[in-house]
């Protein structure tokens, strides 16, 4: 048995003559914050599509609480409690904030598909997406608007809402300050520390203020390859990362 949540074991994954991922292994504890960085085109979403099983590595192993799920696709990685945020908005528009986190509680407690139309007025479903709003900061009295209605800050808190409402052990995170002005940022960064310790967060991101405010470890990505694995302190001191990454 090993202490990680999620472990990767000599991830490969080649896009034609192109290795997107390069014999990445990695743990992530189930109380830490573990941030991938590194430069454009690296493989961070390749990577991360390879744990929450929508691409399949062409080698290595990914396992869940020592559980080889390497063969699993999205839904049964998602029932043992593996949610995910994308880089690119994944809310249905036209719902509000509390329906698009109602359908995700509903989707989670696995309730009958003909009460998806009053997802948002069932209390069985209501009261937890009410909660995880809450929990992300959402103001209540932006939850009943559409989502398209709501500024790229807080549909980026509906989409961690939706993920939350997932109850899961591990939420990976596919860059949540994306297109996020500073003060978006620094609100999203305190949402996501709040929520360290109650579930294990693997994350990519670029921003470096809310990479080193929020790490307790931090892994350095380039051209698929891990080429640092340590904590902020210590990848701060890495020449090698200096010279390949935060140098730039
Ligand atoms: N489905 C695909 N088919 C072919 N090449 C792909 C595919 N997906 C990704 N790639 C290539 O794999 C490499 C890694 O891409 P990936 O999107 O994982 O990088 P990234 O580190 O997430 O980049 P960014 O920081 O810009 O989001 C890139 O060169 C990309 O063009």
């Amino acid at each position: 048995m090993s202490d990680a949540l999620l472990s990767l074991r000599g991830l490969n994954k080649t896009f034609g003559a192109l290795k997107a991922t390069d014999d990445v292994s990695l743990d992530v504890a189930s109380d830490e914050i573990h941030v991938i960085i590194g430069p454009n085109g690296a493989g961070k979403s390749t990577l991360i599509a390879q744990v929450a099983g929508a691409l399949k590595p062409d080698s290595g192993s990914v396992l869940l609480s020592d559980e080889d799920v390497t063969r699993l696709g999205v839904p049964a990685r998602a029932r043992r409690g593996l949610a995910r945020t994308f880089q690119v908005s994944s809310l249905i528009a036209n719902f509000s904030a509390l329906a698009n986190v109602s359908l995700a509680v509903q989707s989670h407690q696995g309730s009958s598909f003909r009460l998806w139309r009053s997802a948002s007025r069932d209390s069985r479903l209501r009261e937890p997406a009410q909660e995880a709003l809450s929990r992300v900061g959402m103001a209540a009295t932006r939850c009943d608007i559409p989502v398209d209605e709501l500024s790229h800050g807080e549909r980026r808190q509906v989409e961690l809402a939706v993920a939350l409402a997932l109850q899961p052990r591990l939420m990976l995170l596919d860059e949540p300050m994306a297109g996020l002005g500073g003060q978006d940022c620094i609100n999203m960064t305190a949402v996501l520390k709040r929520l360290r310790g109650e579930c294990a967060i693997l994350l990519v991101e670029h921003d470096m203020d809310a990479v080193f405010a929020l790490a307790d470890r931090i892994s350095v990505l380039v051209y698929g390859r891990v080429i640092a694995s340590g904590t902020p302190q210590e990848i701060r001191a890495s020449r090698e990362v200096q010279e390949a990454y935060l140098g730039n």
